[in-house]
């Protein structure tokens, strides 16, 4: 019998109509035999909005409970998972509340404002036996996972020397907007800089060589909005010693990517070329470079995604951790999600970026209600 996995889904903005509508897909269409999702409650602060959302999205299924409270969804005994997908600024304390309800947590990146959130999140989760995850899908894509073996276990480019990853979109300028409004901790880095950062994640500090050290110097710059204040295009350098590798992050909400070439990582026998969107790529290429006059030798691997959007991969992470009774996640671990909100403490100390006290706060909090 497949494992059940009984979702709730807190906030009806853009993201959980996606996550939503990628729960429903069928899992036997991604071959998937052991794994159902359920989604069996929608809470936001209007039950108005709650219910539009379910009537909108969950047609066919029943039962779907509408809450116009999160501290409702979060008490319904029949949710074993909450999905969070609130503006960045509540995500900390949607997500500790839902954990003090007894509930394990997958919070849409970026996970929290600072790293000592972070902290305080993952201790709560450890120390009371309870699951939490950030949401970065594309780790979860057979891509993503076809591309470490080839680079790490079949050393498809050689000696990995530089990775450079790139995230952008052109946002519309508006105070109001979740990603330039500062009290929502909006701007490049929280909204898309965790994306090429995963991507280098995923090829350098996971790569078998680098023991999972840490990047042992790492710069950065930014500009800022004049409209907000928050980041408009961040830059991260980072050097991995362990693995004699360079490698380059670049977030933008002011320029798009460029098309064919979002991800490159190059090594001393050739190179793998990932084109946007970063976050959704759906095929990669690698070229080995032809010695001795032979011409290049070039190969493209396509990874179609069976069905809208792919947020169901994660998903079904998740789904097996917790039936499997683990806490976190092999692939991408709260640890993991920790240390990456140190280093983007970091990189604002290093530029200046500053959210309102009210959301970088740490500590004891009623949540959302
Ligand atoms: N993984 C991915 O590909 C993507 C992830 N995201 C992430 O998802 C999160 C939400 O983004 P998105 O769905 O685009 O945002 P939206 O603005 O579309 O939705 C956010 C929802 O959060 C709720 N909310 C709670 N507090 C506030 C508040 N103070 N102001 C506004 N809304 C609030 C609202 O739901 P209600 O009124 O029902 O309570 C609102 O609809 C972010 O963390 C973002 O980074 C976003 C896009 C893509
Ligand atoms: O995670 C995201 O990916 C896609 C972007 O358009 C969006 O703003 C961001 O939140």
């Amino acid at each position: 019998m497949p494992y059940i996995a009984r979702w709730g889904i807190i906030a009806t903005g853009w993201i959980s109509e996606q996550f939503f509508v990628d729960l429903l897909v069928d899992p036997a269409s991604r071959g998937v035999t052991d794994i159902v999702h359920k989604p069996v409650a929608v809470a936001s602060r209007s039950l108005a909005k709650a219910t539009k959302f379910i009537a909108d999205h969950g047609k066919g299924i029943d039962g779907v409970r509408a809450y116009g409270s999160y501290a409702d969804l979060v008490a319904d005994p029949d949710v074993d998972i909450v999905y969070v997908g609130t503006p960045h600024s509540s995500h900390y304390e949607v997500s500790l509340q839902a954990l003090k309800a007894g509930k394990h947590v997958l919070c849409e990146k970026i996970l929290t404002i600072n790293a000592a959130q972070a902290r305080h999140l993952a201790d709560y989760a450890k120390s009371h036996d309870l699951f939490i995850m950030e949401a970065v899908w594309t780790r979860f894509f057979p891509l993503s996972l076809e591309l470490r073996k080839k680079l790490h276990d079949e050393n498809a480019i050689g000696a990995i020397r530089r990775v450079t990853a790139d995230v952008g979109f052109v946002a519309v300028p508006d105070i109001k907007s979740r990603l330039y409004d500062p009290f929502l901790a909006g701007g490049a880095l929280f909204d898309v800089g965790v994306y090429p950062m995963a991507w280098i994640q995923m090829i350098c500090y996971h790569h078998p060589e680098n023991k999972k050290s840490p990047p042992s110097m790492i710069k950065s710059s930014m500009v800022k909005s004049r409209l907000t204040g928050v980041d408009e295009s961040t830059v991260i350098t980072m050097v991995w010693d362990e693995l004699h590798i360079i490698s380059v992050s670049t977030c933008s909400i002011v320029v798009d990517s460029p098309k064919d070439c979002a991800i490159r990582v190059q090594g001393d026998r050739g190179e793998v070329i990932i084109p946007s969107p970063t976050y959704r790529p759906v095929k990669f290429t690698i070229r080995i470079y032809g010695s001795e006059g032979k011409e290049d030798d070039v190969k493209t691997y396509d990874f179609p995604i069976p069905g809208p959007m792919g947020f169901f991969w994660e998903a079904d992470a998740v789904a097996r951790d917790i039936r499997d009774g683990k806490i976190v996640d092999d692939n991408y671990s709260i640890e993991e999600s920790v240390s990456l909100m140190e280093r983007f403490d970091q990189v604002r100390q290093e530029n200046g970026l500053k959210y309102p006290a009210e959301i970088e706060f740490v500590g004891e909090s009623d949540g959302i209600a």
